[in-house]
């Protein structure tokens, strides 16, 4: 389907208001000839063959054409407000639920503020095609065959006249939309870019600062706001020339017919009356094709933007993202990767991962950074899908399990601690939205949170800043496993912060842990020895592989890599205790 008609499709949504909004348009539309009909009757009876009496009721008509045709354009406006935001409402909502939808392997090769720019500049920008240009383009064009029909009614010569530069004007429109399209789209992408940057910059704003990096990054984004700056230019440039150019060919028409018109009165071929009429309608003519002409630049920068918005709405969904063998609920959490293989891109992440957990056991990943450890638990939430093996929950395949039903009985401790910039009570209701203060205070108790958040100047509904930036890291550690507990699920997945925090915080934090995994199946990326040591099975990875597996005694008896590991950690955590 081609942009123009899937943008119709958003109209067809709400049409009463199209048809309101459309029947307005066409009878301002029709009213335009009165005046001028007027004008030509004032002219021809009332001066020429002296009936004074029509006067007042002529200027009455005339008042009368005038007086509704504003009130229908007040009534147009209102309803093509009406039906903008309506369609841009409708759009905005679809592109969200479609960012939902999509994998998040999709997230990874975006900006976000390309994403961003999609949703907030594209959409109304694609909308004002929608709406302006095919109200207006529809006015104009009828608007043009009516005052056509009225002016080959009056005198065929004249109007031909009249008429003259059109041909000309649509082969420049069609010339000047096929070079545009492209300066449109330059314009689009120099404003993701420039967009994208300032997001990155903003969220790193700390970075930016402490390495006082502030003179080089203006410069990088001058440089992004120059590209913006310039390939705006180029669209405006080719604007002047086209515009300047249109106006000129329609003053042609008004000289043609003043010309003709003056030479056919002193042959007296026509009348002062017919001339008189179409001076006063000719503006009624070229108006509406200037309109055409900004309607055309406009709809070039809006199918540009639509192009865009289309682009992200035709992604695939996320697989089986509501469809698949639903995961009973509350699972066992018996958890089996037999043989599994993966790979983000060309060279493999993991290879040949077999390991299992029991219901109710904690299973350690430890190993060198880069090992494929996040890779497994991303697996386990499918947010990317494995390419070899098999991954069971409860002795269903993970690749043919609806993945909502999944998530929904797995809960994932990130090492960030992701939070959103708004309410205690907000960040924790993500979990379950039906959480009582109650549950929350206990989940707080239990994560070793309740203590600051009882602190906080308005409890529970303090907001906490962009991605917890008024916590601690130990406290937004705390409240996101108190965000886990609400949740209550018989699987957990633990990406232990790597931050160091006093030791009185990490015992806070330990014990918060200690209560989160109580009683369910746990994956832990652990990088705290007291974590591991408690682990029912440890495995070791090095790049991809798993390559020692058992309980930490065992491991150290073995006197390997993990051995070593922990000889190096243990050391780090003596250093900490002296201090
Ligand atoms: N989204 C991604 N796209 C492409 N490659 C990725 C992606 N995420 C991770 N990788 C690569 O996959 C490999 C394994 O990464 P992973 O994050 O699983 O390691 P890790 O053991 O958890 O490391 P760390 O302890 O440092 O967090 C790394 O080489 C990493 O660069």
């Amino acid at each position: 389907m081609n942009t123009v008609t899937r943008i119709f499709a958003y109209i067809k949504r709400s049409p009463a208001l199209a048809s309101g909004l459309l029947i307005c348009a066409v009878a301002m539309t029709l009213l335009v000839i009165v005046f001028p009909q007027i004008s030509s009757l004032v002219v021809s009876e009332v001066l020429e063959n002296g009936r004074h009496e029509m006067l007042f009721p002529y200027i009455s008509i005339a008042l009368a054409a005038f007086f509704s045709r504003d009130l229908l354009n007040y009534l147009r406006i209102i309803l093509n407000n009406h039906l903008e935001q309506k369609v841009i409402y409708d759009l905005r909502s679809d592109l969200y639920k479609k960012l939902q939808r999509l994998p998040v392997r999709w997230f990874d090769n975006r900006r976000s503020g390309d994403v961003m720019t999609r949703v907030a500049e594209d959409v109304p920008m694609m909308e004002r095609l929608l709406i302006d240009g095919i109200e207006q383009g529809l006015i104009a064009i009828l608007q043009v065959i009516v005052v056509s029909v009225f002016l080959f009614t009056k005198n065929a010569t004249l109007a031909l006249c009249a008429l003259a530069p059109l041909p000309f004007l649509v082969i420049s429109a069609y010339f000047y939309s096929r070079h545009s399209q492209d300066r449109h789209r330059h314009v689009r992408k120099a404003t993701d870019n420039m967009n994208s940057m300032l997001h990155d910059n903003i969220a790193g704003i700390r970075q930016i600062k402490s390495y006082a990096a502030e003179e080089p990054e203006l410069k990088h984004f001058n440089e992004k706001s120059s590209a913006l700056k310039s390939a705006t230019l180029k669209v405006m440039r080719a604007w002047a020339i086209y515009s300047s150019s249109m106006s000129f060919l329609n003053s042609l028409g008004y000289i043609l017919v003043l010309g003709v018109g003056a030479y056919q009165i002193i042959h007296s071929q026509s009348e002062i009356s017919t001339l008189v009429a179409f001076l006063t309608v000719i503006w009624a003519l070229y108006d509406p094709i200037s309109r055409l002409h900004q309607l055309n630049q406009m709809a070039l920068s809006s199918r540009a933007a639509a192009e865009r918005v289309f682009l992200i709405l035709d992604t695939d969904d996320e697989v089986q993202a509501h469809s698949g063998t639903k995961l009973p609920s509350p699972a066992n959490g018996h958890v089996v990767f037999n043989d599994v293989s993966f790979s983000y891109g060309d060279i493999p992440t993991l290879k040949n991962i077999q390991l299992e957990a029991k219901p109710g056991q904690m299973v350690a990943l430890v190993g060198s950074t880069g090992a494929g450890k996040s890779t497994i638990v991303n697996l386990l939430t499918r947010f990317y899908e494995y390419n070899e093996g098999s991954i069971t929950v409860d002795g269903i395949e993970l690749n043919k399990m609806d993945k909502q039903s999944l998530r929904s009985q797995i809960g994932y401790v990130t090492q960030d601690a992701f939070l959103f910039n708004d309410t205690v009570r907000h960040n924790l209701l993500l979990a379950d939205r039906s959480a009582s203060d109650e549950q929350m205070w206990n989940a707080l108790e239990a994560a070793n949170a309740a203590g600051f958040v009882r602190e906080l100047s308005n409890g529970l509904d303090t907001i906490v800043g962009e991605r917890g930036v008024k916590l601690s890291g130990g406290e937004r550690q705390r409240l996101s496993i108190a965000r886990a507990l609400i949740k209550n699920p018989p699987i957990l997945l633990l990406d232990e912060a790597t931050a160091a925090v006093d030791s009185h915080t990490e015992r806070l934090i330990q014990q918060a842990l200690e209560n989160l995994m109580e009683n369910r199946t746990a994956f832990v990326i652990a990088h705290r020895l007291s974590t591991i040591r408690n682990a029912d099975q440890i495995h070791y990875l090095e790049r991809g592989c798993i390559i020692e597996t058992g309980k930490h005694d065992e491991l150290i008896q073995l006197d390997g890599h993990y051995a070593k590991l922990c000889r190096q950690s243990l050391l780090t955590e003596q250093q900490q205790a002296d201090n």
